[in-house]
């Protein structure tokens, strides 16, 4: 039976999410009332500038105080879609503290500090969920807590962040360039509030740290995730990975190791063969595959940025954690039992496309093979190649068999210290094979 008092929601932060928020819950109202069994009000909507106009937003619903906001103590649901630390962390305990249940696609707090968030949710009875902060639209961080909570998930793997998909995409497929695809990106409403955070990797590894954690069911932050950006990804890598027969893509690894004692995540960008499921993941589209021991392997794919999209993912939390309140329940909390150490990059064992300048004289070959040997790292393929300009310099494209990072690196340093070696163009993981 459909309850007549209405839950009440404030929405705190009005962007490119926040407006598509509020937007779908007006113009879906009677259905949303029906799957959930009670009316949703937007009862209060905090803003920064309330000078602007937001259409379908009743103007006496706009406040700039979101502290007071969330302090009403006549709020079920919170939804945070501000961004950032603070003061977002500060409105979302408090939010608890007063009673709400919170939904937030605030990956950036999440694995900055996940745990208080979890903590105060718990110690105040209340629900944290938060799908919409990875991989935007994509049902991923349900089915990772509740569909697949009695298997054992080793391995999570895929492309996160929509606005380097995007970039990598336009300039592999279209020839664009890196600043043109990434302001197409920031108009799109894919980038976050301040890009650095994309394009260095920071959000996907903000993504890969939440994934990790309730993959593996122990806690993983943002530093403990290995980090790469694709700002050192040159048209030359694009062009190399295209004659290997692969393309480039940021990629979220989220490994359990073989032995079960230990856990590695990490960002960067890699080679993948163009015959991999993940390399034709065009735009801002993402994909997530995860593997588990009794289902196998599944993937996740669809929409990872944009206001809609984003929205979608903020509004099936709205339905679930309203469910609940109605039936005086909460759904999962932090499941970090296993208390997994998180090992570093150097434990990881992977493939590699190195690409060195040297001179083009006898015995450089011999050498260069000798420093990988010395460091135990196993030459698959070599290509020598004579610069058009001549000078006495050749480039030397090597690609490893799976190998130690740690050894990798030993190896880098020491080809650095070679005579003949002019210099390291680039060093880029190859996944996928
Ligand atoms: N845009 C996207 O595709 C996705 C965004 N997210 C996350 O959703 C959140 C929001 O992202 P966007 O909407 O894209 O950002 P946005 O920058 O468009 O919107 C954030 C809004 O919050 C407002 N704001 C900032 N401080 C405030 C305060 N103290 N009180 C009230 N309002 C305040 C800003 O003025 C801005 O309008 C972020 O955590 C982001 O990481 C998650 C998935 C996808
Ligand atoms: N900036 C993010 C937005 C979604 O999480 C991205 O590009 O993926
Ligand atoms: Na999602």
């Amino acid at each position: 039976m459909m309850r007549t008092r209405p839950l009440k929601v404030a929405l705190l932060g009005c962007g490119v999410v926040g407006s598509e928020v509020a937007r779908i819950m007006t113009t879906h109202a009677d259905d949303l009332a029906a799957r959930i069994g009670a009316p949703v009000e937007l009862a209060g909507v905090a803003v920064r500038r309330p000078d602007r106009v937001r259409e379908g937003i009743d103007p006496s619903l706009i406040t700039t105080d979101a502290t007071a906001l969330v302090k009403r103590g006549d709020i079920d649901v919170v939804i945070e879609v501000i961004g950032g630390i603070e003061p977002a962390r500060a409105l979302i305990t408090t939010a608890f503290e007063h009673g709400a249940s919170v939904v937030s696609a605030n990956k950036a707090l999440l694995a900055e500090d996940g745990a208080t968030l979890y903590a105060a949710a718990e110690k105040h009875g209340r629900d944290l969920y938060f799908e919409a902060a990875v991989a935007g639209a994509i049902p991923l961080i349900r089915p990772l807590r509740e569909s697949l909570a009695g298997d054992k998930v080793n391995r999570v793997v895929g492309i996160v962040n929509g606005t380097t998909n995007f970039i990598l995409d336009k300039m592999d497929n279209s020839g664009a360039g890196y600043s043109e695809a990434l302001d197409e990106a920031t108009a799109l409403g894919y980038a976050e509030a301040d890009p650095t955070a994309d394009v260095e990797g920071f959000d996907a590894a903000a993504k890969a740290a939440i994934l990790a954690g309730i993959a593996f069911h122990t806690r993983v932050r943002l530093d403990d995730v290995y980090r790469e950006g694709l700002t050192e990804v040159t048209s030359a890598d694009m062009a190399s990975a295209r004659r290997m027969g692969c393309t480039v893509k940021l990629l979220a690894i989220c490994e359990r190791a073989a032995d079960g004692r230990s856990v590695t995540a990490r960002v960067h960008p890699a080679m993948i063969p163009l015959s991999h499921p993940l390399a034709s993941v065009r735009e801002a589209y993402n994909a997530v595959f995860v593997e588990a021991e009794a289902a196998g392997q599944l993937m996740f794919y669809g929409p990872g940025a944009g206001g809609a999209p984003t929205a979608s993912a903020v509004l099936g939390d709205l339905v679930a954690v309203c469910r609940n309140k109605l039936a005086d329940a909460t759904g999962p909390g932090e499941s970090a039992y296993t208390q997994l150490p998180v090992s570093p990059m150097g434990d990881v064992v992977t493939r590699y496309h190195i690409s060195l300048d040297v001179a083009d004289k006898p015995g450089v070959l011999a050498q260069v093979a000798t420093v990988f040997a010395e460091h135990g790292v196993s030459i698959d393929t070599v290509r020598q190649q004579g610069r058009p300009d001549g000078g006495g310099e050749a480039s030397l494209v090597v690609v490893t068999h799976r190998a130690l990072d740690a050894a990798l690196s030993g190896t880098v340093e020491a080809l650095r210290r070679l005579d003949t070696v002019r210099g390291v163009a680039s060093i880029m993981r190859v996944e996928g094979e």
